[in-house]
């Protein structure tokens, strides 16, 4: 076993609590028995994580815990009164800042990270913050942690984790909508709409290992499609020149808006 601490998640039987968890038990980087699990009921999430303890007592799981992870809603972390003042917390809430947290939990070493839905299938890309009183040693277990629910990245500044809330927080998301735009035109042209539903996720989940794999960037096959001056090049240029890339800028500063709202 990778961490050899117990591991007190708060919110642990919703959907983000219940994942990490799972996935940390099924990656072998954690043994279920020292994960503690709290919820506000007896429910105990939707994946089973073998060997975990369920409490609806946060007190408790704070006391028995090295480690806390906060995996409650943005909006439900007002109500949450806990001591972790010599625990590390970490805290996958959207928008909610560590000055935040070290205010309303005690703790100086507060780690932020934002895993996204792929967590489901341990590919989510989790950036994460660490304040500066987590030590190295801490850093280590969450690596450890977020690479058993795909790949934990490390930023050095607060303020890209709140840019990442939009962007990999969102995971599926934007692949989904645009198999969906691709989906629906395909459809319009009076495509069945099963074969239009294959060939759309045909598109996005599986040519895009082309660039998964690739040494290249996704801008240098842009380029090289571009340069080749065919049918994929005026499709790519049609909707470059009716500026797509602020299309999804303008998603992402939403989604930023909307980060820094939750934190009010
Ligand atoms: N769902 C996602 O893809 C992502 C979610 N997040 C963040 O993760 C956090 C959790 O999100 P989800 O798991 O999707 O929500 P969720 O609603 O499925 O889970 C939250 C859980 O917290 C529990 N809870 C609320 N107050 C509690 C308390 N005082 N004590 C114990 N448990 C309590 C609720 O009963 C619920 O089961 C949110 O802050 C969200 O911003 C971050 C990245 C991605
Ligand atoms: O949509 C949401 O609110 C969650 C939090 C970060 C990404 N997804």
């Amino acid at each position: 076993m990778a961490i050899n601490a117990t591991v007190g998640i708060i919110g642990g039987n919703g959907w983000l609590g219940n994942t990490m968890a799972s996935a940390a038990v099924a990656s072998g980087v954690m043994d279920g028995r020292r994960l503690i699990l709290s919820g506000r009921t007896d429910r105990r999430g939707a994946l089973d994580v073998p060997g975990a303890t369920h409490t609806r007592n946060n007190h408790e799981l704070v006391a028995k815990s090295d480690i806390v992870i906060l995996s409650v809603r943005p909006e439900d972390f007002a109500d949450l009164h806990i001591d972790a003042s010599d625990k590390l917390v970490i805290s996958v809430m959207a928008g909610v800042t560590a000055q935040d947290i070290a205010t309303r939990s005690g703790a100086t070493r507060i780690v932020r990270a934002i895993p996204n839905a792929a967590a489901s299938i341990r590919h989510s890309f989790t950036p994460w913050f660490a304040t500066p009183g987590v030590s190295e040693a801490d850093k280590r277990i969450v690596q450890e942690l977020f690479d058993a629910c795909g790949e934990g990245a490390e930023v050095l500044q607060e303020a890209h984790i709140d840019y990442c809330v939009g962007m990999t927080g969102s995971g599926a998301a934007f692949p989904a909508l645009l198999a969906q735009a691709l989906q629906a035109h395909a459809v319009a042209q009076g495509l069945p709409a099963a074969f239009a539903a294959r060939a759309a996720k045909g598109v996005v989940a599986q040519a895009s290992q082309l660039f998964a794999r690739e040494d290249s960037d996704p801008g240098a096959i842009v380029r090289k499609m571009i340069e080749y001056r065919g049918t994929t090049a005026a499709a790519l240029q049609t909707m470059l020149d009716q500026d797509f890339n602020r299309i999804i800028a303008s998603g992402l500063d939403a989604a930023a808006r909307k980060a820094a709202s939750l934190a009010k």
